[in-house]
């Protein structure tokens, strides 16, 4: 049934649903578009509006072959919508599920074009904040490149922003004792550590999450994910990600780079881009890694109590895999769980100061179970229907105890609504690195 947005456009068809919204096929004046209209507690929200329209210019000016452009911003009465460049293909996310793992030489492919779309997004001052595979998408209208990989390009500029503001800070607040809070925006598994202890986003949390993103492609899993998010976040500060057996150290090195702790320790994107690139030809010949899930440690009894624990309040426990909550899908909001008939992004309880600090509920890292996928592998995935993974995986809202006995991982940024410290803002100084 087709729809009409604002006075230029007619969506025909859904492509797809996130967290913040469903994709449609749609037509403007100068023809097929990809539209993007927000869900509608987001487009009721006025401060939302009106950064909406703030951030017009930044993202109507991103001109670059491998983001997806950003066409025009409808504001018209109830509907919030983003019109983007229409992108024949798949996202990444989908092909990953679909292989498992790629070819060495088409992960660093792909990942060379996303290098390439941070940094004309960076040289603009615009950080993205949410890079991981479900924002590639590959166009399979344009011939493919080294190891079959389709050309690809990153999308959902902006979106991040628009959904992080204190006035959409957690409703879990009220109920969940914090004495001050912060809130944590992005896809857990891609966090960049400074986030995690409560530093502005800065472009080099791009460059982390990039290489994450890289590291999945060739692994088949992310360095730090698996288990419970208050688990997945501690990792990002205080893990060291485990080898990838097979690659050339050259490659290796520069991920290891790319996910330094210490943000200004990554690669600037545009180099990470040119050597990735430099990188490509060397990589013509080598099979897709034949590893295994990194090894667990031994195995945490999940406590009778805490599933019980997400449920109080709540209408349903979260989902799990047996008896251990899946990454990404416990909520984070208390009494609330992801709702399969919006288009919400999940919401999510507050972790609390044991899940933080690893203890019993926080679990290491989960083991794996033979025969069995870790919970969060892309195998684990396969299992798991995508439209579920979606709202589980989408861009979530983490309010994190300053007080959550993490030595000093969380600065509380006292009473400012929630607002990250040094505000919230996606635009940052051309000078930064
Ligand atoms: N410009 C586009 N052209 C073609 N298809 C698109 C475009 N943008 C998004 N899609 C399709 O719509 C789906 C949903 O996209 P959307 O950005 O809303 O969600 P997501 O990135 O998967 O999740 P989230 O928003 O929760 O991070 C994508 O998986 C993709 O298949």
């Amino acid at each position: 049934m087709a729809r009409r947005i604002g006075s230029r456009y007619t969506a025909h068809q859904v492509l797809g649903r996130g967290s913040a919204g469903t994709v449609w096929l749609g037509d403007g004046p100068d023809g097929p578009v990809a539209i993007k209209l927000l869900r509608e507690d987001l487009s009721e929200d006025r401060d939302l509006v009106g950064r909406f329209v703030q951030e017009r210019q930044a993202l109507l000016s991103l001109d670059h072959p491998r983001v997806v452009g950003v066409r025009d911003l409808v504001v018209d009465g109830d509907d919030l919508a983003l019109v983007m460049e229409l992108v024949r293909g798949t996202d990444l996310r989908t092909r990953l599920e679909h292989e498992r793992r790629l070819l060495p030489q088409a992960a660093v492919a792909i990942a060379a074009d996303v290098a390439e779309a941070l940094a004309a997004a960076h040289a603009a001052g615009v950080v993205h904040r949410d890079v991981k595979p479900e924002n590639v998408l590959l166009d399979s209208s344009a011939p493919t490149g080294p190891g079959g990989a389709p050309p690809a390009l990153l999308t959902d500029f902006g979106v991040a922003k628009l959904i992080d503001a204190p006035s959409r800070a957690p409703q879990a607040a009220a109920g969940a004792r914090i004495p001050s809070q912060r809130r944590v925006i992005g896809t857990p598994d891609y966090l960049a550590p400074e986030i995690v202890e409560g530093l502005p986003a800065r472009k080099a949390v791009d460059i982390y999450a990039l290489a994450t993103l890289l590291y999945e492609l060739l692994a088949g899993f992310t360095p730090f994910g698996g288990g419970h998010t208050g688990a997945v976040l501690r990792r990002h500060v205080t893990e060291t990600v485990a080898p990838l057996p097979g690659i050339p150290d050259e490659l290796w090195q520069l991920l290891l780079q790319c996910l330094a702790k210490a943000p200004a320790s990554r690669l600037r994107a545009a180099e990470m881009a040119a050597g990735l690139r430099a990188l490509v030809p060397e990589l013509e010949d080598l099979p897709r890694l034949d590893i295994d899930e990194p090894a667990a440690d031994e195995p945490e009894p999940v406590p009778a109590g805490a599933v019980d624990a997400y449920a109080s309040g709540a209408e349903q426990a979260p989902p799990t895999d047996g008896g251990r909550p899946l990454r990404g899908a416990v909520p984070l909001v208390r009494a609330s769980a992801p709702d399969s008939n919006r288009d919400t992004h999940t919401s999510m309880r507050v972790p609390d100061s044991d899940e933080l600090a690893g203890g019993a509920r926080g679990t290491a890292r989960v083991p794996k179970v033979p025969g069995q996928p870790r919970p969060g592998s892309a195998r684990a995935r396969q299992r798991t229907p995508v439209r579920t993974r979606r709202l589980r995986l989408g861009i979530v809202a983490v309010a994190i105890a300053a007080a959550a006995g993490i030595g000093g991982w969380v600065a509380a940024s006292g009473d400012n609504g929630g607002a990250p410290p040094g505000g919230n803002s996606e635009q940052s100084s051309p000078e930064e690195p």
